[in-house]
């Protein structure tokens, strides 16, 4: 049964280590990025994306956030190369945000807040056989984030926002098809790659991070459309506790 814990509150971050002692663990996310420390790894190659939008189905208000889900029986929408060995199937992606525009991102960069930030999330579909069986394995997950800051309005985050008038209480879902997402990643592929966990419970150690570095845009009034159906849903940065970030 999924414990109730909440971003903010007495069940909020600082208490999930009670019902989820990783929460303390060793490879926890997010995590503040010192662009300092940041290794450069000669041996990591470019991310190969190949997303169908013939996998996007539906859009679902999972009550602490929404998430749009993807048919995931077949590799026809994969990521590989980067730090991954293998094909990891794109599963569902979803956006933290804050309670104001000066926060709302999980990831930090020297301390940096964005207003948002994306989460693609995929599963190891060479090993495993279904997101579930993947999501607590160290090589199970693989999150990519993409940044977004203040700006101009998102035309393809507006295809999301319009979506959000039919989901407005939890456990609603809507139809949500042929949405590419690839039009939410940004002009420079560069990255930063670091193993890390899922930032909200169950917390499982199961993520090898692959952050953008080069944002995308969204409007403040889009930000508040998020918000109407939810506040803030970001969790603070980590520990890094010895981990290396790379790029
Ligand atoms: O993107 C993130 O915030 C990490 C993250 C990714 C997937 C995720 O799925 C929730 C979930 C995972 C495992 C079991 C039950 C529920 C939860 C968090
Ligand atoms: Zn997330």
């Amino acid at each position: 049964a999924s414990l109730n814990w909440r971003y903010q509150g007495n069940n909020g971050p600082d208490q999930w280590h009670k019902l989820y002692p990783i929460a303390n663990g060793n490879h926890q996310s997010p995590i503040d990025i010192k662009t300092k420390e940041v290794k450069k790894d000669p041996a990591l190659g470019h991310l190969k994306i190949s997303w169908n939008l013939s996998t996007c189905k539906e859009i679902v208000n999972v009550g602490h956030s929404f998430h749009v889900n993807f048919e995931d029986k077949d590799n026809r929408s994969v990521v590989t190369g980067g730090p991954l060995t293998g094909n990891y199937r794109l599963h569902q992606f979803h956006f933290h945000w804050g309670q104001a525009d000066d926060q709302g991102s999980e990831h930090t960069v020297d301390g940096a807040k964005y207003a948002s930030e994306l989460h693609l999330v995929h599963w190891n579909s060479d090993k495993y056989s279904s997101f579930a069986e993947a999501s607590d394995k160290p090589d199970g997950l693989s999150v990519i984030a993409v940044f977004l800051k203040v700006g101009p309005p998102n035309e393809h985050v507006q295809d999301i926002v319009k979506a959000l008038g039919s989901i407005k209480t939890k456990g609603k879902k809507a139809p949500f098809t042929n949405f590419d997402p690839s039009t939410l990643l940004p002009g420079s592929l560069d990255y930063w790659t670091y193993p890390g966990s899922l930032t909200h419970p169950p917390l499982f150690e199961s993520v090898t991070w692959i952050i953008y570095k080069e944002p995308i845009t969204i409007s403040s009034e889009q930000l508040a459309q998020f918000r109407s159906l939810i506040l803030t849903n970001h969790r603070l940065p980590q520990p890094l506790k010895g981990r290396q970030v790379r790029t």
